[in-house]
Formats: structure tokens, sequence, C-alpha cells
């Protein structure tokens, strides 16, 4: 059975702390969930702001090619007819083909927050549905407080959804407003509401209870057609349901359902990522089917599983939602995550070096390095215990200074290195010591790798470790770098001193992009 996406990443996503999308993200992204088939994109709020009035008048001028767009808005207000209700000019002039109007189910709500009669809200649904069904519109009605509502007064709570139906609206859409319903009562619910009218139903939960997946997903089996969420599950308070999740389990996970139709599910990943960055938000590492950890293996005996028979710690394949396989190393390793990092080595054979890598690699975690984040300095650590490494320079000394001219701050190093038979002395100033030192090698480097023109640092993270030391504690650093081929790499230092733990880090990264540019890779 066809289950309809419906996407609310740009109205209900947009509605969590921290998520601000500009006129242009938007258009981004509904264009984005358009080619991957959403069945419907809620653009956004038209009487509430410029910016959602010219998103929709943008797509109207340029269409989406597959993805229905949807206005949304709430049912009239009390006392007003919908043709003088500024909320339903706004609806109407945003011309989108699809009017998704909210309006309440609960007799609580009814009385306490809108503060009108039983009839009058029935009254308001009503009359807003059959407004827009009358100019030509397709209708979603979403049912706030659906599930509340249900439990406190199931009489009332139908009228609503009746008024909804008979009126015209396309899809009654049940949401779980406050996120605190169990799957079990979304199950009972919605049955007693699918008896109750012929519209087709659909689902819109939210995440309060960490359940917004699994009451979705409910709701399908007992009769939802249509699933409405946001992209990584952003939203409100705890969020929204993922679609992102939905899509992934009702595609591969469960039987009998289908949605994105065109094949574009491996490119879920991808769209989560796209998210992401748009919002400017970090991505969840574990998030379920798209997040970087979702298929990363660490312990020792699982990669050595893994190596042998992927699926055995695999519950799907990951290619099959665009994610990918990563093997990651640790003191928790064993040799297998050895031998899977370092394939291109060709030293798997190497028992003794195999052993010896893992030796160093659990006695340098000990002392505070992480190597799951700072894959370019395990290639060179590999390359050091194997032989075949010989650095580009060496470090005689380096020196930094921070001091105040005029109020301001001012920063300097010097870095005196060996590269060949010379010897390169130089000075630069810097917004920080780190950056100061980064320039300053940089010069020293200059004129014999041009290359080291087209890296620079994209990220600096420093995190004390073992911190009941106090002043003795150690830092750890971790540098990430970015090239003009696009490739991206972690290095790390750890020192009791930042200032040579950022050395450390920013010499790995130096080295790891001249081997790399070389042709030789580190691994
Ligand atoms: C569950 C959901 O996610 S629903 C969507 C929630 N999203 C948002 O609120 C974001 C966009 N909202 C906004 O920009 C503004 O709130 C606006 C433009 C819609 C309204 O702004 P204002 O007119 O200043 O009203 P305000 O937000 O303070 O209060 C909401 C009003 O709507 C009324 N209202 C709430 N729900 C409904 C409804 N379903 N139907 C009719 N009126 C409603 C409230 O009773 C209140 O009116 P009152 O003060 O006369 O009682
Ligand atoms: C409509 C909606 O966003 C809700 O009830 O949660």
């Amino acid at each position: 059975m066809k289950i309809e996406l419906y996407d609310t990443t740009l109205r209900d996503g947009a509605q969590g702390e921290g998520v601000n999308f500009s006129l242009e993200d938007k258009v981004m992204i509904a264009r984005r969930l358009d080619e991957m088939g959403f069945d419907y994109v809620e653009g956004g709020y038209p009487l509430s702001n410029p910016k959602d009035a010219e998103f929709f008048q943008r797509l109207a001028a340029e269409p989406l090619k597959y993805s229905k767009v949807c206005a949304f808005g709430m049912t009239r207000r009390k006392g007003v007819a919908p043709a003088d209700d500024p909320g339903m000019k706004a609806l109407v002039e945003s011309q989108a083909p699809v009017i998704t109007i909210v309006g309440k189910t609960s007799d609580f709500h009814v009385h306490e927050v809108l503060r009108v009669s039983l009839e009058e809200n029935l009254a308001m649904i009503g009359e807003t549905v059959e407004y827009f069904v009358k100019l030509g519109r397709q209708v979603v009605y979403d049912a706030e407080h659906f599930f509340d509502g249900w439990k406190a007064n199931p009489e009332y709570a139908a009228q609503t959804i009746q008024a909804a139906s008979q009126a015209g609206a396309s899809h009654i859409v049940m949401c779980d407003t406050n996120g605190g319903s169990m799957p079990e009562e979304v199950v009972r619910i919605v049955k007693e509401a699918a008896a109750k009218v012929t519209t087709p139903l659909g689902i819109h939960t939210h995440n309060d209870c960490d359940l917004a997946v699994a009451n979705s997903l409910a709701a399908v089996d007992a009769g939802a057609v249509q699933v409405q969420g946001t992209i990584n599950g952003l939203g409100e308070r705890c969020g929204n349901a993922d679609l992102v999740s939905v899509t992934a389990n009702l595609a591969i996970k469960k039987q009998g359902y289908e949605v994105l139709e065109r094949g574009e599910l491996e490119h879920l990943t991808e769209l989560s990522r796209y998210v992401y960055e748009i919002a400017n938000m970090s991505y969840r590492i574990n998030q379920p089917f798209v997040g970087p950890s979702a298929f990363a293996h660490k312990g020792g005996m699982h990669v050595h599983a893994v190596n042998r028979v992927a699926e055995s710690y695999e519950h799907i394949a990951p290619e099959s939602v665009g994610n990918e396989r990563r093997v990651l190393v640790s003191e928790l390793s064993g040799r297998s995550n050895i031998i899977a990092m370092t394939t291109k080595h060709d030293i798997a054979e190497d028992k003794q070096l195999m052993d010896s890598i893992l030796r160093e690699v659990v006695d340098k975690e000990n002392k505070g390095y992480q190597f799951e984040a700072a894959e370019a300095s395990f290639d060179l650590l590999v390359k050091r215990a194997a032989g075949s490494f010989t650095p580009h320079f060496e470090l005689v000394k380096f020196h930094t200074s921070v001091e105040s001219r005029g109020g301001q701050p001012v920063t300097e190093a010097t870095v005196k290195l060996l590269v060949g038979d010379e010897v390169r002395h130089e000075v630069a100033e810097g917004d920080g010591p780190v950056n100061a030192l980064d320039a300053a090698l940089r010069k020293a480097l200059n004129g014999l790798f041009p290359n080291l023109r087209g890296m620079h640092l994209v990220d600096y993270k420093v995190r004390v470790i073992n911190s009941e030391a106090a002043t003795a504690a150690s830092v750890r650093v971790v540098i990430e770098s970015r090239d003009s081929d696009g490739e991206v790499w972690g290095t790390v230092g750890v020192d009791e001193n930042v200032i040579q733990a950022s050395w450390d880090a920013l010499v790995d990264s130096i080295e790891y992009k001249l081997c790399k540019d070389e042709g030789n890779p580190a691994s």
C-alpha cells in the first residue's frame, strides 16, 4: 500500500529551537524534497511572516515538479467569517494547491485556550475547510491534540473530525501534539477514529517520549495512509517524527508499504546531511540509518565479525540508505580493526607489525589520544611503525608570544625548521598562538610545497583530559583540515601544554597532506 510522506521541516521543523531558515534555504530544501519524491512539502505559515509568504510566491512562479506544496494556517478566528479573516486571506494569496488547517480537537483546549463554545469550534472547523474546498483547494485537516482530546472526550473529538470530513477535507491528520502518547494508545485510537470517518487518515507525532517514529509506524499499521514529519526530527521541544527513519522503516523493515517509489532511498543520508548543513547544525552522529556512527564498528570482536560477514553486526546494508560502513580505531580495538584500517598498506600478513601498531594505539589512547576523529594521525602512526615514513621537515625550535599593544592582543610565533640540509627560520603573526604557528610553519615551508596553499584548517577542538590532575592535566587537540580537492582529515596531539599538543596535530596535518599529494597516501 502507498503511504504518503508529508514533510513539514519548513514549518514545524522551523519551530525547533535554534532552527532558522532563510528564504533561500527554504526554497533549496523544498526543491531537494521534490527531487527525492516526497508527496507533500509544507512550506510555512503565510500569515506568520513575510518570508513564509514570499516562499509561496517563489514556488508559484517556479513550481515543484512532483511534491504538492502546502500552506499552513489555523481555523478562522472566533466570530469572524472566513472571507474576512486575515489568516484565510494569506492562505488564499499563497496560491498553494494544498491548504493545511489546524483545528482544536480537545474540549479542554476549546474551553481554556480558545475560550469559545464547543459548537463555535465545530463551526470554525467546518466553515474553514468548506471555504477552501469551494475555492478548489485540497484541504488537509490537522486535528491538534487529537489523542489527548480523544482520551478525555471521545464523542466531542469525533465530532471535530466529522466536521472537517463533511466539509470536504482530503485527509484527517491525527496529531499527537504534546508527544505524550504510547504506541498501544495510538493503535487503539486510530482504529476507533477510522470507524467514525471515511476520509483517509494521517498521523503527525512529536517526540517528547522518544516515541514519535514508533507512534507513526503504529498508526500506519492501524490504518493511517499519510505520515507527517520532519527531516532529522527537527521541531519544537523534542522535535517531530524523523521522516528519515519513518521512510527507511516503511521502505526496508516493514512489509507491504510503498514510499519514495522512484528509488531515492539511497539518497536519504545525503538529504539528512544537506538539511543539517543548511540549518547550520551538527549531525546527530548516532542518528539511526543516516548518522555517521550508524554503521561504525568499534569493538574488536565486532570488527572481527564484520570483516568476515558484514551483516553479523549490521541490520541492513549501509549503502541501501546511502550511508557507509566505518571501522574505528581505539583502545577497544583488536587486530581486526587495524587490518581493516590498513588495507592499502598491504601489511595484514605481518602479525608482528599489526600487534605493535595495536599496542601503540592502546598505549596512546591510554595517554589521552583518540584516533576515531583523527584518522590521518592514525595513518601516519601506521607508516611510522611500518618504517615507510620520511618526515618532510624537522623541528629545531618554535616560540610563541602574546602581548598587549595599546590594549590589543598581538600574537607572534617563530618557527625554525630543518628541511633537508637547509635551516629555515620564520616569524608570523596570527589571531592566536596556533594560528600564528600555522602561519610561521607555512612560511618556513614556502616555495617547497606549493600545494599547501590549497589546504586550510577548518576546525580546532581542545579538550582537557584527566581533569582531576588540575594544572598537570593533559589536553587533547583535534584539528580538522581541508584541501582544495574537498578532502577533510583529522589529526590529534596530546600534551600537558596546549601549544605543544596543537603543534603535534598541526604537523601531522601537514605531513598527511604532503604524503597524500605525493601519491603516497598514509593509508
Ligand atoms: C501545534 C502547532 O504547531 S500549531 C502552529 C504553531 N505555530 C505558530 O504559532 C507559528 C506561527 N504563528 C504566528 O506567527 C502567530 O502566532 C500568528 C500570526 C499565527 C498569530 O499571532 P497573533 O494574532 O499575535 O496571536 P497569538 O499568537 O498571540 O495567539 C494565538 C491566537 O490564535 C487563537 N488560536 C489558536 N489556535 C486556533 C485555532 N486552531 N483556530 C483559531 N484560532 C486559534 C488563540 O486563541 C489566540 O487568539 P486570542 O488571543 O484571540 O485567544
Ligand atoms: C499541527 C501540529 O503541528 C501539531 O498538532 O503538532
